[in-house]
């Protein structure tokens, strides 16, 4: 049995990122862009005020100036002003050629059909966004491997960019496995457990921006799950199945991933929860068998999964590991590293009861996980720990 680092480790060094894919710069969003982008023309594209006022020559700030013509935002036609005259001027509007400065109205006296300019910070291109400032044609605009986030996605659109190439999300399919499981809403027969896997891995798929999700079922038979992961895995880059992943008489994915040659990277993990983990590709698609218990699924999720997912889409995870004190003493065996559900509140980690893992009770509470090591028993309170820190 391999440890969670060598795990982690093969998980890293067998997914690749998905091929690249050009989209609408509105569905980019969340997304890691996968080409360079490069400004295509020069942003702000005129020399244009960023006031509303008046537009003048600096040299002729002293002297009163005719009102000789309107520049609004928006507007095509073209006007010049001439030595001793101004031209009304709007917010976001094209400079009149002639003008360099921009006074606003507040600083101005109107006497008649003249303006007396009274800012003594006036300063020649005051006022002024210069053709170009923000970037200019074929500047680099945006690097591979920057996050979309709102702010570059309106920067883009800003500087007239409508599609990137950006690493997708990867479409997934969940597939649950047991002929015991029923639907929430329905009576539970002798013998039944309520399904929960697929609705908290939809959940935490989500809340990693992954929205093209399938959730499949199928029965404890090696043909029908065989044919279900092969649906999985023509239509998709990630699959996940739940349970059926031990040594039991009715646990087929191991069987069935190998009928469907999916390579097997690694299958058990020295740890707790979920130690039957399974971990499998087929060209470039990543499978993994979630242990079935509850608690197993959503540890093996945010330990292994996520980090696959983030490297098919290219992205930084959200899911953190930090240093965290221990709030209280904890006993384990030896020999599996032990993932407890807790809570993190200003660097102080306290674990929480219920930590079988068929439990999700607390696991519906806790905000970490506390990383308690392979090969040591006695952690004592107040000591320094590692905590996955999720949600
Ligand atoms: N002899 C051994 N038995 C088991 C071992 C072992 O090493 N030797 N490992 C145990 C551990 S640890 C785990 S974890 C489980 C994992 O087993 P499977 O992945 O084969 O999962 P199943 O047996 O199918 O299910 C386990 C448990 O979870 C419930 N379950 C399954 N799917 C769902 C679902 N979608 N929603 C809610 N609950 C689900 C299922 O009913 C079982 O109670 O194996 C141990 N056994
Ligand atoms: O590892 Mo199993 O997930 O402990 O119940």
């Amino acid at each position: 049995m391999i440890t969670v680092n060598e795990a982690k480790q093969l998980v890293e060094n067998n997914v690749l990122p998905l091929p690249l894919k050009r989209v609408p710069i509105a569905e980019a969003a969340g997304r890691t862009l996968a080409s360079n982008v490069y400004a295509i023309c020069h942003i702000p594209a005129f020399a244009q005020s960023s006031m509303d006022g008046y537009a003048l020559k600096f040299s002729d700030k002293d002297q009163p100036l005719d009102v000789n013509g309107e520049m609004a935002a928006g507007t095509a036609v073209k006007i010049k002003i001439n030595s001793g005259e101004t031209a009304r001027i709007f917010t976001g509007a094209p400079l009149p050629d002639g003008a360099d400065t921009v006074v606003m109205q507040e600083k101005v006296t109107i006497i008649g059909n003249k303006i007396k300019i009274e800012d003594e910070k006036l300063t020649q291109g005051s006022n002024v966004r210069n053709m170009g400032a923000e970037i200019k044609a074929g500047e680099l605009a945006m690097e591979a491997g920057s996050f979309l986030s709102p702010a570059a996605i309106g920067f883009l659109a800003g500087i007239g960019i409508a599609e990137v190439d950006v690493f997708p999300a990867p479409k997934l399919a969940i597939i649950v496995t047991g002929k015991e499981l029923q639907t929430p809403g329905k009576d539970l027969a002798f013998g039944q457990v309520y399904e929960s896997n697929s609705f908290s891995l939809t959940a935490a798929l989500k809340n990693e921006g992954i929205n093209e999700i399938e959730v499949f079922s199928a029965d404890d038979d090696l043909q029908a799950l065989q044919n279900v992961l092969e649906k999985a895995l023509a239509a998709n880059d990630v699959v996940l199945l739940t349970g059926g992943v031990s040594v039991g008489d009715y646990d087929f994915v191991l069987e069935a991933s190998a009928l469907c040659n999916v390579k097997q990277i690694f299958h058990k993990v020295k740890q707790k929860p979920g130690k039957p983990l399974f971990f499998g590709t087929k060209d470039g698609k990543v499978v993994f068998g979630l242990p079935g218990n509850p608690s197993s699924v959503l540890n093996c999720y945010y330990n292994y999964v996520v980090p696959a997912l983030k490297l098919l889409s290219q992205q930084e995870s959200k899911i953190t590991e930090i240093e965290a004190t221990l709030a209280a003493d904890y006993e384990k065996p030896a020999g599996l590293t032990h993932f407890l559900k807790a809570t993190y509140t200003r660097g102080l980690a306290t674990p929480l009861t219920a930590q079988e893992s068929f439990r999700l009770s607390s696991f519906a509470q806790a905000n970490c996980l506390i990383i308690l090591e392979q090969d040591r028993s006695h952690f004592k309170k107040g000591e320094s720990i590692k905590v996955v820190l999720i949600n």
